[in-house]
């Protein structure tokens, strides 16, 4: 191959991935200096699977890395577009730096640290995935809406199951209430129905991530998008073929058509714990309507003009939405409450060791 070409097909390979103007303008300072560029699809202890024009390598990052990271935020995640140092003869690369991320989805570290992880990064849009049976409930959708507002992916409400539903128009209306300006797709993955209306969302690198809770038929969804039993069966299948495994798992991955999905198992289990803007999206009617009561510090209880208890009462605002709102701002402020003594207790440790340092040290 001469030069341009191959330079072509890194470009390419880039561009599948999610590169895109934005990321080259991060980039620009790092590509003077002669570095290259790769995505992250997998972690593992600290090891991370690249995708670059160099093929697919496994990445450390760097000791000043290490050194000036704060927390775990600062490390790779999967969805980041990291600088390498690229040794493709050892299908490896050495990590220098992590592009600013265009959106991330984050938790709180298990324990009683207070340590944000990082579990899916760069993420376009976000499926909220919501069965169509006995589990449909509205009050987890909005509770899921804050979690994609927050992490600042577009949100699109996947209805699932929909062969198990005989009143759709009344649960897309439901649906719509609550998740306003979001656009809802029903569809129905195991009698493969409605599937095409997400391909707007899957075009060539658009990457795209699932919530929803266990069994809402996620899996599913994304094995048939792959229009292979890719996901799952392939690990299963690779017990008896090591050399597959480590090219088949991914949590970041192309599809055959176009488009990135991303499956971490911390996409799987997220659940709320910062989120005040987030919040305030996802019940921007509410936030609103408090903004225009007589009195700034209107409780919403007893006060004269208050604009919500106006709402509730001609039903425009609906109680149970109104009732989980209180919930989730409550919750929320819990887990601040939480946060600020956990990140107390954690400095108060930080000085003791510093201060019995000291001593150690004058004896
Ligand atoms: N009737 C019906 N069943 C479905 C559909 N999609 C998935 N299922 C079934 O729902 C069950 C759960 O599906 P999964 O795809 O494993 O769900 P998941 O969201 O990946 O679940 P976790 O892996 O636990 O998070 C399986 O028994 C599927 O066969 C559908 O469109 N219609
Ligand atoms: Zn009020």
């Amino acid at each position: 191959m001469n030069q341009p070409q191959q330079e072509n097909k890194a470009e390419r390979i880039l561009q599948k991935m999610g590169w895109n103007a934005a990321f080259e303008a991060h980039f620009a300072p790092y590509a003077e200096q002669g570095y290259s560029v790769g995505r992250v699809t997998l972690e593992h202890k600290r090891i991370y699977r690249v995708i670059s024009e160099h093929g697919e390598l496994l990445g450390e990052v760097t000791g000043k890395l290490r050194y000036e990271a704060s927390g775990r935020e600062d490390y790779p995640a999967v969805g980041d577009w990291v600088v390498i140092s690229p040794r493709p003869e050892e299908q490896k690369a050495t990590i220098h730096a992590l592009l600013p991320r265009k959106s991330k989805f984050s938790r709180k570290v298990a324990g009683s640290t207070v340590e944000e992880q990082i579990v899916a990064t760069n993420v376009d849009t976000v499926f909220l995935v919501n069965a169509l049976n006995h589990d449909f409930n509205l009050r987890r959708i909005e509770r899921y809406l804050i979690l994609a507002w927050e992490s600042g992916a577009a949100p699109v409400i996947v209805l699932s199951k929909a062969d198990l539903c005989d009143d759709l128009e009344a649960r897309i209306a439901e649906v719509e209430s609550v998740a306003i300006g979001v656009p809802v797709h029903v569809v129905s993955a195991e009698q493969d129905e409605g599937l095409d209306q997400l391909a707007p969302y899957l075009g060539e690198g658009q990457t795209v991530a699932l919530l929803g809770s266990s069994g809402v038929g996620k899996s599913t969804l994304i094995n048939k998008l792959s229009g292979a039993e890719m996901q799952r069966v392939s690990e299963v299948r690779a017990g008896d073929d090591r050399g597959r495994h480590t090219t088949t798992h991914r949590e970041l991955f192309l599809l055959p058509r176009g488009g990135l999905m991303i499956d971490t198992p911390g996409m799987r289990e997220l659940q709320l714990w910062e989120a005040d803007e987030g919040f305030r999206d996802a019940f921007d009617d509410i936030e609103s309507l408090g903004e225009s009561c007589r009195f700034s510090d209107c409780q919403h209880l007893r006060e004269p003009g208050c604009a919500i208890r106006a709402a509730l009462a001609d039903g425009t605002l609906d109680q149970s939405r109104y009732d989980n709102y209180r919930k989730l701002q409550r919750e929320l402020a819990h887990l601040a409450r939480k946060e600020d003594a956990a990140l107390r207790a954690a400095e108060k440790a930080k000085w003791k060791k510093i201060t019995m340092g000291q001593r150690q040290k004058k004896k």
